[in-house]
């Protein structure tokens, strides 16, 4: 690629979301401004004062603003689905020929579109670009965590299918629902705080209190998930799409093999990837169980082998109740960039099926991160 300027203009759109903002601690913690000329926009507050990592243009932009946005080198957005549908076209009819990078899930299937987490399909990534790919979308979360643990069994062509059970972190569904998921959980602790107190209190009783305020939680309490998630989970994760498959669920087969370059229009077949997504009452970080069959029997030791020198961040925690314990939880892996993989054990339906569970920072690895080495991509192309 060549970029206009030395430093390339560099469009940042839905950076004070929640996504963005990590997005941003990351950029700066990686010296990413240091190497571009950012341009900040907002979708409610063109005019406005941009954040303290603008250099010379100091104002907020109008995200839909197409004359504005043509003028970047690189479009990095966060802002969500409803914004990618609106103006990603319009920017494109207007004949921009620039870099889109994305997490919403708008562009991840088209032809012309990338699903970036180079540690697992970086080959896949620079071909593209090769052949002047402009579109780089970031993955489902679910997908990208998964792939940062396991990635290296697929890549070494040993799995004839997987299938995976997640539970699945508040965030996904954005800062409003971890804001309930909380107020959930206040609410229920105030309904027994007494009982609680008193160490003679019958525990059926409080169950039966709590089980009371879950069912008569309003509309107003269970808006953003539609019922209680608090001491509950919630079996379904995005639209239906018919036949019994939560979008979610379709993501995890048709996302992972479009990551690993394979499927549709790739010379390679898919390999079957399906399961259950459940929302459960943890903050950010997505943990799944998944169930390989490998096309052959290969040792355990050499799996972890394999897993552990996959890419720097995934880390194998030994099967034992300690080690699973201190590092294989979603408040040890929060707010860290580490993958955990462990349970990595064979399963008793025969040597070559093995179970794992990993965990990831949905909104790190999740989200924000492959934007960012996307853009790092670009900048050294
Ligand atoms: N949440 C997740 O786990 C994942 C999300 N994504 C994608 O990223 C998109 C953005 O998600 P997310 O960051 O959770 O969305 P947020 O709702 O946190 O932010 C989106 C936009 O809302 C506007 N906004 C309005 N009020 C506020 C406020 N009080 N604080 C901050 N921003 C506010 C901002 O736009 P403005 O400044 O223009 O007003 C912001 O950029 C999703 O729609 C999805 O496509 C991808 C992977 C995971
Ligand atoms: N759907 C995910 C969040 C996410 O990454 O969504 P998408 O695939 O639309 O980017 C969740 O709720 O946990």
């Amino acid at each position: 690629m060549t970029l206009k300027a030395q430093q390339p203009l560099v469009g940042l759109v839905g950076w004070r979301g929640m996504v963005g903002s990590v997005l941003m601690d990351r950029m700066q913690a990686e010296g990413d401004f240091g190497l571009i000329e950012p341009v900040f926009f907002s979708t409610s507050n063109a005019g406005g004062k941009a954040p303290a990592q603008a250099k010379n243009e100091t104002t907020l932009k109008d995200a839909f603003d197409i004359d504005a946005l043509k003028k970047c080198d690189i479009v990095i957005t966060a802002q969500g689905g409803d914004y990618t549908t609106e103006v990603f076209p319009k920017l494109r009819a207007a004949g921009w020929t620039g870099h889109w990078i994305d997490a919403a899930s708008t562009l991840r299937m088209k032809d012309d579109a990338v699903i970036i987490l180079d540690p697992v399909n970086l080959p896949v990534i620079r071909n593209a670009l090769a052949r002047g790919g402009r579109n780089w979308i970031g993955g489902n979360c679910t997908v990208s965590c998964m792939l940062m643990g396991v990635g290296a069994l697929y890549k070494a062509g040993l799995v004839e299918w997987m299938t995976s059970m997640t539970y699945q972190a508040a965030s996904g569904g954005g800062a409003q629902h971890m804001r309930e998921l909380l107020t959930q959980f206040g609410t229920i602790n105030n309904e027994v705080r007494q009982l609680l107190d008193d160490p003679k209190s019958a525990i059926l009783e409080i169950d039966r209190k709590v089980l009371a305020r879950q069912q008569g939680m309003g509309a107003s309490e269970t808006e953003h998930f539609g019922v209680p998630l608090g001491g509950s989970l919630i079996p379904w994760i995005d639209k239906d799409l018919g036949e019994g498959v939560s979008r979610e669920e379709w993501k995890a087969g048709a996302e992972t093999n479009k990551i690993l370059g394979q499927g549709p229009g790739f010379d390679a077949p898919a390999i079957p990837v399906d399961g259950f997504c459940v929302r459960v009452g943890a903050m950010r970080c997505h943990s799944q169980a998944m169930t390989f069959k490998l096309k052959k029997d290969v040792p355990l030791a050499d799996i972890e082998a394999l897993l552990a020198n996959d890419n720097a961040w995934v880390k194998v925690i030994p099967n034992t109740k300690e080690a699973t314990l201190q590092g294989l939880t979603p408040v040890a892996v929060t707010g860290t960039l580490d993958i955990p993989v462990g349970r990595i054990r064979k399963l008793a339906m025969g040597p070559e099926y093995v179970g794992m569970f990993t965990i990831g920072d949905q909104l790190l690895w999740g989200a924000a991160e492959p934007l960012r080495r996307m853009l790092r991509i670009l900048l050294a192309a």
